[in-house]
């Protein structure tokens, strides 16, 4: 069963000329336990539209979403400023996990073991606005860890994160996702994408991919001729997307010979992996 399953998921708004913008326009989606969905696509192509219905924070103009019964969801949204609650990193733990965790001891572990996890170093009397965006950013993602979610939505979680900081989020997320949390995570950084089980393309509302990587950025090469596979253009060269260093190098070596046609690496490791065979 799902966690969270969309049917035709619409959301219009009406636009100053008096036309309809379609932000999201008739999306399907299953959301299970334990997968890693990214979603990606070009600005204004309805990503964080979609990440807001999955949380909950939008109403569906058509179509219907159904969650599971007694579903955490939890989001982080593109600016951090918007969701913050409490003046201060206590009354910011304190606001979110009060609802559903009634030991003082159990909130003050959770909060203490949020913050170790995504490293940030601050007494609880801290008061928010004085942090950076990127540390603000960080007590998002460690106040929705602490809750615990069964589904986990993060718009552009790492936009202004440092190289350190970026690591440390992703090797949490492939932690959570092992345990079986399901997160959902926007990103313009298609490096990110390879870590996810599965991707979803979104352009001008609408779900235009949904399926693994590997197919994302290198099409259907298993069973195509590579005379073939030259012409055509993969679903990530479509929406002029700009696809991880790792596969456009793949690419080029690809069409100057020097590696295998069926190879399909994601990360530095595997291209090198595959380069020696
Ligand atoms: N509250 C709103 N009222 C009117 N139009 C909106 C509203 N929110 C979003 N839109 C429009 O819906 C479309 C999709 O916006 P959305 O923010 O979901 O895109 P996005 O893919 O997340 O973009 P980006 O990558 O730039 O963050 C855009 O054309 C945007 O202008």
């Amino acid at each position: 069963m799902p966690l969270i399953a969309l049917e035709h998921a619409r959301v219009h708004y009406a636009a100053e000329s008096g036309q309809v913008r379609k932000a999201v326009d008739g999306v399907s989606l299953n959301v299970y336990p334990g997968e890693w969905i990214s979603i990606v696509g070009a600005n204004g192509s309805g990503k964080s539209t979609l990440a807001a219905v999955l949380i909950g924070f939008t109403q569906l103009s058509g179509g219907t979403r159904q969650a599971a019964p007694g579903l955490a969801v939890r989001g982080v949204l593109q600016q951090p400023d918007a969701q913050v609650l409490g003046d201060t990193i206590e009354e910011e733990f304190h606001f979110s996990l009060s609802p559903f965790v009634d030991s003082v001891e159990e909130q003050l572990r959770r909060r203490e073991d949020a913050l170790h996890m995504v490293g940030l170093q601050f007494s609880p009397d801290t008061v928010i606005s004085r942090l950076s965006g990127g540390q603000k950013q960080l007590l998002n993602i460690a106040v929705a860890l602490a809750s615990k979610p069964d589904v986990l939505v993060l718009d552009e979680p790492t936009a202004m994160l440092d190289p350190g900081a970026r690591e440390r989020i992703e090797s949490i997320v492939v932690s959570v996702v092992r345990q079986g949390t399901a997160v959902v995570w926007i990103t313009h950084h298609l490096e990110e994408a390879t870590l996810s089980n599965r991707i979803m393309a979104m352009d001008q509302g609408q779900c235009v991919y949904d399926g693994v990587p590997s197919s994302f950025f290198y099409g259907s090469t298993v069973e195509t001729p590579p005379a073939i596979v030259a012409e055509e253009r993969t679903p990530c060269e479509r929406l002029r997307l700009d696809p991880p260093f790792t596969v456009k190098t793949a690419l080029l070596l690809k069409q100057q010979g020097f590696l295998d046609q069926t190879a399909t690496p994601l990360r530095p490791e595997q291209l090198v992996k595959e380069a020696a065979r």
